[in-house]
């Protein structure tokens, strides 16, 4: 009895694993979880036989000396505990990268008879092939029965499971970025090369001379050692690759699986995989790219929050966010005010047709409400907006969203066409003016977004949704003060707004012309930077004030949505407390937080309530 393998445990593989636990606790989810443990299920049950063949066959051995004692079917426990800890570390790795990762916009549509689907059918048999030739190999060599038959055996053992998984996650595999496929198969297969060159250089692990190649990728490495390694990281990937590739399934197309359980089961999953992918909603996938797209140019904070938010959530609220973006956009970058105002009349035609009520034909039959608004909608979506808009509208989940707040949105929007060059102050005349703009543009999307959580985490009651709503409501106009704290600038110069109420301003001794001139000017002088600190400040208490009294609701949400609001919230309130900065108060620029303050406020806010 020794303690050398156990010891290679404790130096190498269990620091990485608690490391790893402790980047990725505050984001695991019930599904990770479950992920997990079906990968290691399946990568312990697949290895036991094939490795007990190995020591049995004394191609593998393992002096007594080195290891405890205890064994599994002849395998050291130690060993089968290897298993086990190179799954759990380079899954975790893997699920760290792919955190950012929406996975449904990786599905493709294979449209059949095109190039492009011509295209993916020869990427598929390629695949099949490599494996098929890499299982041909294998057996030759064990037939040989020579130097070659241990890597002779590993070509046999992992190309059927490599070539299966590819078969059903070819398109994954191809187009997830690298940081989730190359980087978490390079970085634990360098890693384990070198533990395995120390351990074998030490005696740990032994392989006997007769049935490998002699051939060394360095000096101490084993061919062999350096495959096996490699094909293993690959297996792990591959299969968790397959395990995101089926839940995208499940969460994208609500056609094929109206409801999806939160640990869908490995019947359900293998289900997914085989939906052929020319029966895929390609449209729905080129909305949510383009969702994303918007989502990652526009808001850093939003993004970034977006990535703690899971299933189809996440989907519903990054189309939401692109709905909001593109209507804010589209009268925003109107060429004139007549222009901006039929933007808004068309969205306004748009959500109504999308909520209309059920209708009685003269025949007395009803035509159901959501199939008619749909073709309505739709058709009016087509005829009305630009392609890049017309997807993102037809995708906006309206089903779960109420009417009234997707048309008060509309109305703060509108509020921003009474900005004129001759009216800088526009619709706000007074701070109640000004809240009930913040109510409008950001309270709405609040109530939006609890809505949606609130559909997809059922089970909250109606008073404590009244609640949450108000809390919410709240929370959006201090988000939204903190939105104008941070453009005063860039209102000023680019939208010629002033979004400060006149009485704050005349407070400073200033009128809207006054300010608006004085954050036009590059150089603006001391005494104006002093005025601007003031009512920045200002602004920024008010946005503290609203989030302090409704922070805690966050709490009340949803177990499943507490932390993800809570990193929404936070990382733009960061903003916030940027421009609180002494040495940020006097500036007339606009306030960016850097990746690793963002990074670091999120991962914070997933820890728990937030301290101000
Ligand atoms: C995680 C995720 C994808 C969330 C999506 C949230 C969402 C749908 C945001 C829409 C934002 C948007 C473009 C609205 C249009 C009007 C507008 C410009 C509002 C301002 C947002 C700033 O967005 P952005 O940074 O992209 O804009 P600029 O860089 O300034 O161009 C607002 C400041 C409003 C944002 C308000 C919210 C997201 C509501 C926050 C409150 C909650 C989520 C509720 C919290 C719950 C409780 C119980 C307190």
């Amino acid at each position: 009895m020794g303690y050398d393998y156990a010891l290679v445990h404790l130096t190498y593989t269990l620091p990485p694993a608690a490391l790893l636990t402790l980047l990725y606790a505050p984001l695991c989810t019930k599904l990770d979880l479950y992920e997990i443990g079906f990968l290691i299920t399946i990568a312990v049950t697949s290895t036991i036989p094939w490795d007990s063949y190995l020591i049995r066959t004394n191609i593998w051995s393992y002096p007594p000396s080195v290891v405890l004692g205890p064994k599994i079917f002849d395998i050291p426990i130690e060993e089968v505990f290897f298993f086990v800890i190179q799954t759990f570390n380079t899954t975790l790795l893997y699920l760290i990268l792919s955190k950012p990762v929406l996975h449904s916009v990786h599905l493709f549509k294979e449209a059949k008879g095109t190039r492009e689907g011509q295209k993916w059918k020869y990427i598929k048999l390629m695949g099949q092939l490599a494996f098929a030739l890499t299982f041909k190999k294998g057996i030759d060599y064990v037939r040989a029965e020579g130097k070659q038959t241990y890597l002779g055996l590993i070509f046999v053992w992992a190309a059927p499971f490599l070539w299966m998984l590819w078969s059903l996650a070819y398109q994954f595999l191809v187009r997830l970025p690298l940081t989730s496929t190359l980087v978490p198969i390079v970085v634990p297969t360098l890693y384990l090369w070198v533990v395995d060159t120390l351990a074998l250089k030490r005696g740990t692990w032994v392989i006997e001379s007769g049935t490998k190649t002699g051939i060394t990728l360095w000096p101490g490495l084993e061919i062999e050692e350096a495959v096996f390694f490699l094909f293993t990281n690959c297996l792990i990937v591959f299969g968790l690759v397959a395990f995101d590739n089926a839940v995208a399934v499940l969460n994208t197309f609500p056609a094929h699986f109206p409801s999806v359980p939160t640990l869908p089961s490995p019947a359900l999953l293998v289900r997914a995989l085989l939906v052929p992918a020319s029966t895929y909603d390609g449209d729905g996938i080129v909305a949510l790219q383009q969702s994303v797209q918007r989502l990652k140019a526009k808001s850093r904070s939003f993004y970034l929050a977006s990535s703690t938010f899971q299933g189809r959530l996440r989907i519903d609220l990054t189309i939401l966010y692109s709905f909001c973006r593109l209507a804010d956009d589209l009268i925003d970058n109107a060429k004139d005010a007549a222009e901006a105002k039929q933007w808004v009349s068309k969205l306004k035609t748009f959500v109504d047709l999308s909520y209309s009520e059920d209708e009685k034909k003269p025949d007395g039959s009803l035509v159901k409400a959501n199939d008619k608004n749909q073709g309505q909608a739709t058709l009016f979506a087509v005829r009305n907006f630009p392609d890049d808009v017309v997807l993102t509208l037809l995708l906006l989940p309206t089903q779960r969203l109420d009417k009234e707040p997707l048309c008060e949105l509309l109305k703060g929007f509108e509020m921003d066409l009474a900005f004129t060059q001759s009216n800088l102050s526009g619709p706000i005349k007074t701070e109640s003016d000004l809240d009930t703009y913040g109510a409008r543009v950001a309270g709405t999307v609040a109530l939006l977004c609890i809505q949606l959580v609130m559909y997809h985490y059922p089970g909250t009651s109606e008073v404590k949704a009244k609640r949450l709503m108000a809390s919410g409501h709240d929370m959006g106009i201090a988000l939204q003060y903190t939105n104008i704290a941070r453009d005063l600038a860039v209102d000023a110069t680019e939208s010629k707004r002033c979004y400060v109420p006149p009485g704050w301003l005349k407070k400073e001794k200033l009128t809207p012309e006054s300010f608006v001139n004085g954050l036009k000017s590059g150089t603006p002088d001391e005494f104006f930077l002093k005025k601007l600190g003031a009512i920045r400040g200002r602004l920024l208490e008010r946005s503290f004030g609203l989030y302090d009294k409704s922070r805690g609701a966050i709490e009340e949400l949803p177990r499943e949505a507490r932390a993800p609001m809570r990193v929404a919230v936070e990382s733009y309130m960061q903003i916030a407390r940027e421009l609180r900065r002494p040495g940020f108060m006097a500036q007339a620029g606009r306030a960016t937080v850097p990746k690793w303050k963002r990074i670091w406020v999120g991962w914070r806010a997933l820890l728990g309530p937030v301290k101000r």
